[in-house]
């Protein structure tokens, strides 16, 4: 790895931005923002995926579980992605990095026309300097009978978008350090695998779901993203967002740090 990578996708889950008491980690949102400005500046096209905006919204209004129903969780969505691109604006601005925010549904990828639109702006932006901010759109995102719009969560939302815009490395910030041979949260045996070069089923059994407070897919979708990165022969790098400049060694080569997927 290292310096042959110039385009750069990285996504940030929940449980990485929220406390599990509930509260917005503005530690970890700032030293993200710096990261992401500092390797901005050096010449690197960033691209910021981030979930949050359920979890931000939950902090802002004090409450601790989201609603199970939909129409809910889409107005929470609705109220905390202002509060989330706020944030973010502000701390990279901190940083002198401008930021624009892209919200995506499925079939806006899937679709020619809108694709194209969309793969323009964040061209466009990516050569202005400007960091955009994906997101789904999650009031307008349902899956209804003929009608798909969901990605089933933003680790594949963020596999889609590094092999749209032919990122050289997506970089998945979790609250675990690595991809492991079972859930660390429940076995504590478990070892990390520092490197996967093709997936098989014993890697895909190894993956179970969530079992943070906040976090939504777990591994399982972690392991489907590394799998479309594979198969578009591109590479991804698992890792702890605990402290995003973690990034930086991962940039500068550091094999020993999280779990590379690809050749
Ligand atoms: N094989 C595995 N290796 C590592 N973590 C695993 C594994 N299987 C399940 N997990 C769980 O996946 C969680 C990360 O996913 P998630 O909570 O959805 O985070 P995020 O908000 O970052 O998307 C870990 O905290 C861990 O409990
Ligand atoms: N779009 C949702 C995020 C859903 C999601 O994929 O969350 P996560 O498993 O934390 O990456 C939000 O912003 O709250």
């Amino acid at each position: 790895m290292g310096k042959q990578h110039q385009r750069i996708v990285v996504k940030v889950g929940t449980s990485s931005l929220i406390y599990p008491n509930g509260q917005v980690n503005l530690r970890t949102i700032d030293r993200l923002a710096y990261t992401l400005a500092t390797l901005n500046h050096q010449g690197y096209e960033m691209v910021l995926v981030s979930s949050g905006a359920i979890g931000v919204s939950l902090a802002s209004l004090g409450l601790t579980k989201r609603s199970a129903e939909i129409a809910q969780q889409q107005a929470l969505a609705a109220i905390g992605q202002t509060e989330l691109m706020r944030i973010y604006s502000q701390r990279f601005l901190d940083y002198q990095t401008k930021v624009g925010q892209i919200l995506l549904t499925r079939d806006v990828l899937d679709y020619p026309v809108s694709r194209q639109h969309i793969l323009n702006t964040i061209e466009t932006l990516l050569g202005d300097a400007v960091v955009p901010i994906i997101n789904e759109n999650d009031p307008v995102s349902v899956d209804e009978l003929d009608h798909h719009t969901t990605f089933s969560d933003n680790d594949e939302l963020s596999a889609q978008v590094a092999t749209k815009i032919k990122a050289d490395l997506l970089i998945v910030l979790s609250d675990i350090d690595a991809f492991y041979d079972r859930d660390p949260h429940k076995f504590t045996d478990a070892h990390p695998i520092r490197h996967v070069s093709e997936m098989t089923p014993e890697l895909e059994q190894a993956a179970s779901g969530s079992s943070t407070q906040f976090g939504t897919g777990g591994m399982v979708t972690k392991l489907r993203a590394a799998a479309t990165i594979m198969q578009a022969n591109q590479h991804m790098v698992l890792c702890n967002g605990r402290d995003p400049k973690i990034i930086f060694q991962i940039l500068d080569g550091n094999e020993e740090v999280g779990t590379r997927f690809g050749k």
